[in-house]
């Protein structure tokens, strides 16, 4: 019942009452000291671990981002630290690595509800996140009792609270509707919340790492722009190089490789007829990749396409670009992800610069959103400021 999988009223209510007015972009503006907070937070470990080796350390960046961008999600939406919410978050990892190993017979009518090991862990684990979210929800709920109108300032967390409370002849074909609104709604947050963005940033990390010519013209950007300081919102928004390795980053590696619609009425797309009822898939990795549309050579990285806001010279069809989804259903998340991504690479190139181990495998991996399948082994080598 949660947004992403509702249609209709419910997917209405939630996305224009519930989601969307809590990550607009003037609301994610008012996260980026979280997101510097929480950054900072990572990099200090970073810090230590290349310090205790004399300056330069390999380190295996992926869970350190996971967990920076959990810290951002639980702080912003959730009023929480990640070491608090981290229950839930290693069950959704664990959950999303499950359902990664379905094995054929997924998509087979019937087959979710037969007894196999891999079910059973998905049960086990939807059980303990459920169980958990809603303790969450109450904790939350008091706090805000206890807490007077005017010092009160509400999150993401509390408009799906209420959202729930409203959503009345909505929900009600179910059998625990508040309960299970909360709970999906939480769940979509918590994942679509880190776990994309925290992806983005270990593949860029991969790609200017191993294209070390980015980075000196992204880190002369960011000393430029930041002159030492911490990045704000103004600064952030002046990053238009690193801006642009972020868009080149979505463009070959979108962490959500795909799109699906259902057509609603016959319809015609292209030359072909799409009978009503049909599902569509839109493969945006492929459309990332499409030489038909692409100026240059797609599959290279080069984040020149992108400088200054050139997209249209760069892509004769500029709609194929779509790391955030299209239409009504577009990734309300995205000033969020932007902002996060943004901050994490100022002020990593403001302190290291990186290569990569010989130990990087190239191995995408398709686990709800396609990630560097072996990790990503950086050689951090702290810089002199
Ligand atoms: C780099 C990071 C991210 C990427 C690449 C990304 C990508 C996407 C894509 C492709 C969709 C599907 C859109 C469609 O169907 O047209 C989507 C939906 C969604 N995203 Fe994101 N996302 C990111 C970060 C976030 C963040 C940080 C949040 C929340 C804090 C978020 C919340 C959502 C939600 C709630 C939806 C469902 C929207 C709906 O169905 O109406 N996303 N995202």
């Amino acid at each position: 019942m949660g947004i992403f999988t509702s249609n209709g009223d419910l997917w209405k209510h939630e996305r224009d009452k519930v989601i969307v007015p809590e990550l607009k972009p003037k609301k994610a503006e008012g996260m980026v000291h979280l997101m510097v907070g929480s950054a900072n937070g990572m990099l200090a470990s970073w810090e230590n671990t290349t310090d205790k080796q004399g300056g330069s350390a390999e380190v295996v960046v992926d869970e350190s981002l996971r967990n920076f961008a959990a810290d951002v999600i639980s702080k912003a939406c959730f009023g929480s630290s990640y070491s608090e919410l981290n229950e839930i978050f290693t069950n959704i990892r664990q959950l999303q690595m499950a359902l990664a190993e379905q094995t054929m017979i997924f998509g087979v009518p019937g087959s979710r509800y037969l007894p196999t090991n891999n079910n059973i862990e998905i049960w086990s684990l939807e059980a303990s996140i459920r169980r958990l979210i809603l303790d969450m929800a109450n904790k939350r709920r008091e706090h805000n009792a206890a807490t007077p109108e005017d010092e009160k300032h509400l999150l993401l967390v509390d408009s799906i609270l209420k959202g729930a409370e409203q959503a009345g002849s909505l929900i009600s074909s179910s059998t625990t509707p508040e309960y299970d609104f909360i709970v999906d709604n939480c769940k979509n947050i918590f994942f679509a919340g880190h776990e994309t963005t925290a992806t983005t940033a270990a593949w860029c990390l991969m790609l200017l790492a191993s294209h070390p010519e980015w980075q000196p013209r992204a880190r002369a950007e960011v000393q430029e722009v930041c002159q030492g300081k911490p990045p704000d919102v103004d600064k952030l928004k002046k990053l238009s190089t690193v801006t642009s390795v972020i868009q080149e980053t979505l463009r070959l590696y979108p962490p959500t490789p795909f799109v699906t619609r259902e057509a609603l009425a016959d319809l015609k797309l292209g030359d072909r007829d799409i009978p009503r009822g049909t599902n569509i898939w839109v493969p945006i990795a492929l459309a990332h990749r499409n030489s038909a549309v692409w100026v240059g050579s797609p599959d290279m990285f080069d984040p020149g396409r992108f400088v200054g806001g050139k997209i249209a010279a760069a892509c004769k069809q500029p709609h194929m670009n779509i790391p955030f989804g299209v239409g009504h259903r577009t990734c309300p998340g995205q000033s969020l992800a932007m902002f996060e991504l943004r901050v994490v690479l100022a002020l990593l190139l403001h302190k290291f610069e990186f290569a990569l181990s010989r130990k990087y495998v190239h191995a995408p991996a398709f686990r709800i959103s396609v990630e560097p399948g072996e990790g990503v082994p950086l050689i951090l080598k702290k810089l002199d400021n």
